[in-house]
């Protein structure tokens, strides 16, 4: 089968307010980074499907014939599912020898890989391809890697089954699929999530996949086009932590303490609602301090909400208390218990502040800097708009 070589990237993602609450069918209010995941597929004539991961330190090749013994047999051709193909996961475990159930980076990884594949090529001759992948963002941290690393998995692999083009003209730098494949790209995505994360709520790969703001509810997702440029400083204390594991963790204590928790995932649910309703009045009317004051408010409550839910972590307390030495409101984002958190930026917050900021966080050992958010969702690119040491670590392989 001839498959065509390709280059995509996806965005990784910001959550404002919603993480947790959004896997049990409250609003989400999401933003994409400038932060990518990028992505190389490369046909080859070795009979071998060849992944590297660089950025988890996994390099992994299979015979092809090896691949075919996996698929059960009677297999028909998925084109668009919502839920996993238990048979093929359970096939596809015993095959890289997990059976327990506890699925760690690498894993994980190569296993939302060879589903994604095996599911998409399954039904006719598989393809000898090599995957590479290498991403800007942290691994594990919040920023919706996971995400990024399936959108990309998910447009690359479907173009390579010729289930949607390729939409890269010759003369384009960069160019993005139609709405009807943007929304089977995520659906493959959200199969790729629930291999990591078990249980998703499927705003992050909205996000890799659209892009921009957006909100999110119950699977339905509204692009936010009116939202005011805003200035946000991303902190990642480092200390590692599992997407998979906080969100049961949630689950848990939401089932031990029905009465207790659903109101605060109501809560919840009314900060996004409340805080979308102010981005939108702060672009049709002039942004005042009151504006600030409320967004303010709002990520204070959200982080004592999310250390009730259990996903809090000594070194998010920290960056809540260092920012807030400064005039500076915080609250973690994605699934916490350690990660990245969000601190807003008021627009005449000075320089000076942020960079004493910046330095008091990185003297608490954790990574810092100010990021700019909205920018575009999955892209496929010619290898000229790949950045050169981007193209470097991917044309290595
Ligand atoms: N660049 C990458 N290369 C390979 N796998 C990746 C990459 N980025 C993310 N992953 C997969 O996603 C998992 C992290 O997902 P998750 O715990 O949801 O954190 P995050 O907040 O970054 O999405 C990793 O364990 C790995 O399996
Ligand atoms: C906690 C959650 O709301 C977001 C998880 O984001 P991340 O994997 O930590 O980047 C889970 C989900 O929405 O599926
Ligand atoms: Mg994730």
């Amino acid at each position: 089968m001839e498959v065509s070589d390709c280059y995509v990237s996806a965005p990784g993602k910001a959550i404002l307010h919603g993480e947790h609450a959004v896997v049990h069918g409250k609003v989400a209010l999401a933003v994409s980074l400038n932060l990518r995941t990028y992505l190389r597929l490369k046909a080859t004539t070795t009979g071998r499907v060849c992944v590297n991961l660089p950025n988890i330190d996994t390099f992994l090749s299979w015979h092809v014939s090896e691949l075919r013994h996996i698929i059960p047999h009677s297999y028909g051709k998925h084109e668009e599912v919502k839920r996993l193909d238990a048979e093929l996961v359970r096939r596809l475990r015993e095959f890289i020898g997990v059976t327990n159930g506890n699925l760690d980076t690498c894993n994980m990884a190569i296993l939302s890989f060879l589903y994604i594949y095996l599911s998409l090529f399954g039904s006719g001759e598989l393809p000898s391809l090599t995957v590479s992948v290498w991403s800007e963002l942290p691994t594990g941290a919040g920023l919706g890697s996971s995400a990024a690393y399936s959108v990309c998995l998910a447009a690359a692999l479907l173009c390579a089954s010729g289930a949607i083009p390729t939409p890269l003209k010759e003369w384009d730098h960069t160019a993005r699929w139609c709405q009807e494949d943007l929304e089977l790209i995520n659906s493959w995505a959200f199969q790729g999530e629930m291999i990591i994360h078990g249980n998703p709520s499927g705003v992050d790969n909205a996000v890799g996949t659209w892009g921009g703001m957006l909100r999110f509810l119950a699977g339905k997702i509204i692009p936010l086009s009116r939202v005011p440029l805003l200035r946000i400083l991303l902190t990642n204390t480092k200390v590692p932590r599992s997407t998979k594991v906080l969100v049961a963790r949630v689950k848990d204590k939401i089932n031990k303490f029905p009465a207790i928790m659903t109101p605060v995932l109501d809560s919840v649910d009314a900060i996004s609602c409340t805080c979308e309703k102010v981005l939108s009045e702060m672009t049709s009317e002039p942004i005042t301090g009151e504006h600030y004051n409320i967004l303010e408010e709002l990520i204070d409550i959200n982080q004592h909400h999310l250390n009730v839910m259990g996903v809090g972590h000594s070194a998010l307390d920290t960056l809540c208390r260092v920012t807030m030495a400064r005039g500076l409101h915080s609250k973690l984002t994605g699934a916490g218990g350690g990660g990245c958190g969000i601190t807003l930026l008021r627009p005449e917050t000075d320089s000076s502040v942020v960079q004493t900021t910046v330095q008091d966080l990185k003297d608490c050992g954790f990574d810092c800097w100010e990021t700019s958010i909205g920018g575009p969702g999955v892209q496929q690119h010619s290898p000229l708009s790949v950045k050169e040491e981007v193209l470097e670590i991917l044309n290595h392989y």
